[in-house]
């Protein structure tokens, strides 16, 4: 037990992954948790010590706080698909806001007060403005979104009651994979419009569905804020660096203030593979937003973050490439 280390729930999975590599690449020692759900072993690098485990059991979060000096934890680990939260709800509220409460119980036990949390931007359901502040009325409309916002309660209430500060991140659409190309987005079955266009482009789906033409946006399908995971995976390592120098909590949009449309990103898919996607236009979906971007002023001025892949191009290539990567058995 030589030196401070950070834990990182759910680091085998698609942002996890990455915060694990930022912050190795800042010198922040890590230790991951993840019961393999949907996460990967080997996208975790080999030298970094790995628990087989469900962040609800205390049993093996005592074992890591005994067995390493942990100064904070990262908590990614979860269930995130939203249409899954409708039907399964009490799934989402056990997994996601029991087992949290049961994780910041154990770090409260073991003297651990440092705490960023994976929040979404779903807790504000559906926003009265396209770009959304962190002041907006938080209220959400799926219970995948409440399940999160019950755990910002619980850090609010907890740092008021005692030594403990946290940093809550609610992101916003989070796409595209490791630059250098060691992770990305590996899920099975997964829901997300830019890892599903990347499958079509590589053969593994032969079409793409728009959920809705008809909103009011300039060609009618949703707006969303697409941010690159690196620079994600980066605004954790600023977290925690704050907390580390006795910054105070915060919650913080991620996003890039910047919306692309469903179209605009089948169009830059078709650019960059070449493929010519079989597109077909289907119902809307149910509790899509039309138009969703963040104000992400609070995320750059407190955590002096500054995006590197701005660039909805740079997002859709690295998120190719690791398609590719993951069709040749990578
Ligand atoms: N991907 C997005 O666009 C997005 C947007 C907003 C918020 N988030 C949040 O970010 C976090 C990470 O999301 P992701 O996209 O990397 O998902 P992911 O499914 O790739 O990663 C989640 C990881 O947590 C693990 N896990 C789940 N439940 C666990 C448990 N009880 N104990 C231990 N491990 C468990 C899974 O095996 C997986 O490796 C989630 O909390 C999610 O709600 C994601
Ligand atoms: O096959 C598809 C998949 C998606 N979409 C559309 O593409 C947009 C983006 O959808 P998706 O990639 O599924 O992301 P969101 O539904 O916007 O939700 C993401 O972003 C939220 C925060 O904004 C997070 O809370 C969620 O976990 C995360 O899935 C939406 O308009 C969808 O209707 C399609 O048209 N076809």
């Amino acid at each position: 037990m030589t030196e401070d280390k950070v834990l990182i729930t759910g680091g085998a999975g698609y942002i996890g992954s990455h915060t694990v590599l930022a912050c190795q690449e800042r010198a922040y020692p890590v230790v991951v948790l993840d019961n393999l759900a949907k996460g990967r072993r080997d996208l975790v690098p080999a030298e970094v010590p790995f628990y087989l485990g469900d962040v609800g059991d205390k049993t093996v979060l005592d074992r890591i706080f005994n067995e390493h000096r942990i100064s904070a934890v990262m908590h990614f680990a979860g269930d995130i698909v939203v249409p899954e939260s409708v039907v399964a709800p009490l799934t989402y509220y056990a997994n996601n806001t029991c087992k949290t409460r049961q994780l910041l119980q154990t770090c409260v036990d073991h003297d651990i007060n440092r705490f960023v949390f994976s929040s979404t931007a779903a807790v504000y359901g559906q926003p009265e403005t396209a770009s959304v502040s962190e002041t907006a009325p938080t209220r959400p409309v799926n219970p995948y979104g409440t399940s999160k916002l019950m755990v910002e309660w619980m850090l609010r209430d907890l740092a008021v009651a005692q030594d403990f500060r946290y940093v809550a991140l609610r992101y916003f659409n989070v796409a595209g994979a490791d630059p250098l190309g060691r992770t990305g987005q590996s899920t099975p079955g997964a829901t997300h419009l830019i890892k599903i266009a990347c499958e079509v482009a590589t053969g593994k789906r032969a079409e793409l569905q728009v959920f809705g033409n008809d909103y009011d946006t300039p060609d009618g399908t949703c707006i969303r804020d697409y941010i690159h995971v690196s620079d994600l995976a980066r605004a954790h390592v600023s977290a925690l660096t704050h907390l580390r120098d006795q910054g105070h909590s915060l919650t913080l949009n991620c996003g890039y203030g910047r919306g692309y449309s469903v179209r605009q990103v089948i169009e830059g898919i078709k650019q960059l593979s070449g493929v010519d996607l079989r597109v077909r236009t289907a119902p809307r979906r149910a509790g899509d937003v039309a138009a969703l971007v963040a104000d992400a002023s609070r995320l750059k001025a407190s955590l002096n973050w500054v995006p590197e892949h701005d660039n909805l191009d740079f997002i859709l290539s690295t998120a190719l490439d690791w398609e590719e990567r993951l069709s040749a058995g990578g």
